[in-house]
């Protein structure tokens, strides 16, 4: 990449992402408690073996230090001063062995556990977030890049993978371990026991200072993370017209500067994280000391014997482990609380369009739409309909004309109820839509977007999409009486033949085929159709007309006409202005009123006709 393109990304502020706000709260147990609820299905079917083999575990690891010792003062230099036994220390050699056996096998069984249960709950937590983002409002996604969607279902799940897989358990047998060792230590001799522990506090005020800038800084890198994929969602989504109005270097120059910010972000956060690593040491140093000191000081009083001052420089060595190791854990806590923070914010995220709790099932409808009195605005105080009346009898076609950004989508968008009017009602048969369940609703009303959506799979499954029990004659069916059986069985494999995402691989054309074909097979009683702009040859238009009679046939049917020709046959003609209904009529009536459809018409004409 240039340096040229460098400069021109980073003075450019052309892709704005709004962040995600850096979360200040301070530790957060709600939280941790909230995440561990995920754990509940698990805990009594495996919580009491992995315990259990935990207990096995920390006792085994305990005994060997107290072995040792009772081997060097009964076997080696026995405190009565007699000569050592060699049988007897052939007999403690062999249990420890033994211990060395139970303390491999109960951690193994464990580990092995604790990944099973780790990896089941990942799994239901990022199903239950997804399933419930499936179920969020428009509004919701109007304000989010998808990219930082598609984080929070990726990275911030896997950021919890291990807690859950090992941090839960090991972090117990650490607590378990540190209680063991202390306790140990003050039975063998309170003094000394008090002496090397002496500089636990001094560790925990300095760590202390460090959390809090852990925190932010792996808040920081989720951050970056999220813009980063928003970016490289959107670019791979646009790369066609990057390349077209070749911007791939500033592209690049920008992904550049966001890598850049994401890297430096992840080594901040680490070398913070490493800093407890220093702190331990030289605090176990520090006791480490203390004990040869005074430990020695007491053996020459005979205090001790040389078998408890071994054993105390055993314990030592793995009383600063379990310590190491909870500020590992700290900071994996903080990364899992990063993550959790997020997902829970999305987890607890209201459709914007509720379900009432009394909402009853819409029974099947004829087909009668209202529209009484609706304002509507997408931003407050920028409304987007004004005051909009309209009467549709069931099986009549409306068209909805205007220009761009004068209301038309936004009158589809509240009959499907993606969002709700901020005044008046949208009536169907005579009730409310927002009496109604929300899928009993979308199930009768059909809609056939511009810019028709390919799933990747086969050209049957993406017609069946409309009626997913539908047979493969059922969508064969619906494929002819669209004009879209020719074109499927001139694929390779016909039916079968696999599309990728968003359906690249076809033309706009058979696109919309395949998607009048999905539509036809849903049988919708209100069927909208965002007719695409895109020109298409003549022999596909008239194909395309053709199925479009035999689509709208019986139902009533809202079409947003941008090809005006084609709606010259509707019932009802609404035209729109800045969200206001400005005139409405047939054809012929708007004609004769010469008014801005009469207009519209003209500059059509005029257009085609240059
Ligand atoms: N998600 C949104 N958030 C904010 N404003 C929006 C949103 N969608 C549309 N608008 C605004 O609402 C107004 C009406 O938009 P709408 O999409 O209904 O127009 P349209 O007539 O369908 O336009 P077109 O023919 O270009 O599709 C426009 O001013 C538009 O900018």
């Amino acid at each position: 990449m240039s340096e040229q393109a460098a400069r021109t990304a980073n003075k450019r502020n052309r892709f704005v992402y709004q962040d995600d706000e850096l979360i200040e709260k301070p530790f957060n147990w709600a939280q941790i408690r909230r995440l561990f609820t995920y754990m509940r299905p698990y805990a009594k079917q495996l919580l009491p073996i992995i315990i259990v083999m935990m207990v096995l575990g920390t006792a085994t690891r305990l005994a060997i230090p107290a072995l040792i010792a009772y081997a060097i003062d009964h076997a080696i230099y026995p405190k009565d001063g007699s000569s050592g036994s060699l049988s007897l220390l052939y007999w403690i050699a062999g249990i420890a062995f033994a211990l060395y056996l139970v303390q491999w096998g109960a951690n193994t069984f464990r580990i092995r556990y604790t990944n099973l249960i780790g990896q089941r709950i990942i799994f239901d937590l990022r199903q239950h977030l997804f399933s419930h983002i499936q179920k969020l409002s428009f509004r919701f996604f109007d304000k989010r890049p998808a990219g930082s969607v598609l984080v929070r279902v990726t990275n911030d799940v896997n950021a919890l993978q291990d807690l859950f897989t090992n941090g839960v358990v090991n972090l117990m047998m650490d607590c378990v371990q540190l209680v063991g060792i202390v306790v140990i230590l003050l039975v063998l001799n309170v003094k000394l026991g008090l002496a090397v522990m002496i500089t636990v506090p001094l560790m925990f005020i300095v760590s202390s200072s460090l959390r809090r800038r852990i925190r932010t800084a792996w808040q920081d890198v989720r951050m970056k993370q999220s813009r980063m994929n928003a970016h490289l969602n959107e670019s791979i989504q646009g790369i066609r017209v990057t390349q077209a109005y070749v911007q791939e270097q500033n592209n690049t120059a920008y992904f550049d500067n966001m890598n850049k910010s994401n890297m430096f972000a992840w080594h901040r956060a680490s070398a913070l994280n490493q800093s407890f690593g220093p702190v331990i040491e030289v605090t176990s140093a520090i006791g480490m000391l203390i004990l040869f000191w005074y430990g020695s000081h007491l053996v020459q009083t005979s205090a001790i014997t040389i078998g408890v001052l071994v054993a105390f420089a055993n314990y030592i060595g793995n009383f600063w482990d379990p310590i190491n190791r909870l500020g590992q854990m700290y900071s994996q806590l903080l990364i899992a609380m990063a993550s959790s923070e997020r997902i829970f914010e999305f987890i607890d995220e209201e459709p914007t369009v509720g379900e009432r709790p009394d909402a009853k099932r819409l029974q099947e409808i004829r087909g009668d739409v209202t529209f009484e009195d609706i304002v509507f605005e997408y931003e407050k105080d920028r409304p987007a309909l004004k005051n909009i009346r309209l009467d549709v009898k069931a099986g009549q076609s409306i068209a909805l004309v205007g220009h761009t950004g004068s209301g038309k989508s936004t009158i589809i968008n509240l009959l499907c109820r993606f969002y709700d009017p901020v005044q008046g009602r949208v009536l169907i048969d005579g009730q409310d839509i927002r009496d109604v369940t929300v899928e009993s609703l979308r199930s009768q009303v059909g809609i056939v977007l511009q810019d028709t959506f390919i799933f990747s799979g086969s050209i049957r499954d993406n017609i069946r999409f409309g009626r997913l029990n539908a047979t493969d004659e059922e969508v064969e069916l619906a494929a002819q009486a669209v004009n879209a059986h020719d074109f499927i069985l001139s694929l390779p494999d016909g039916y079968d033949t696999q599309v990728q995402e968003r359906g690249n691989s076809l033309s706009m054309g058979q696109r919309q085929l395949l998607s009048f074909a999905r539509a036809l097979l849903a049988d919708p009683r209100v069927l909208i159709l965002d007719e695409a702009t895109a020109s298409i040859d003549t022999e596909t238009e008239l194909k395309i007309q053709e199925a479009l009679k035999t689509l709208l046939f019986g139902r009533t049917s809202f079409i947003i006409a941008h090809r005006l020709s084609t709606i010259r046959h509707c019932d009802n003609i609404v035209v729109l202005d800045h969200g206001v209904i400005m005139e409405q009529g047939d054809h012929d009536e708007l004609m004769r009123q010469q008014g801005i459809y009469h207009g519209l018409i003209e500059a059509q004409y005029r257009f085609l006709s240059a």
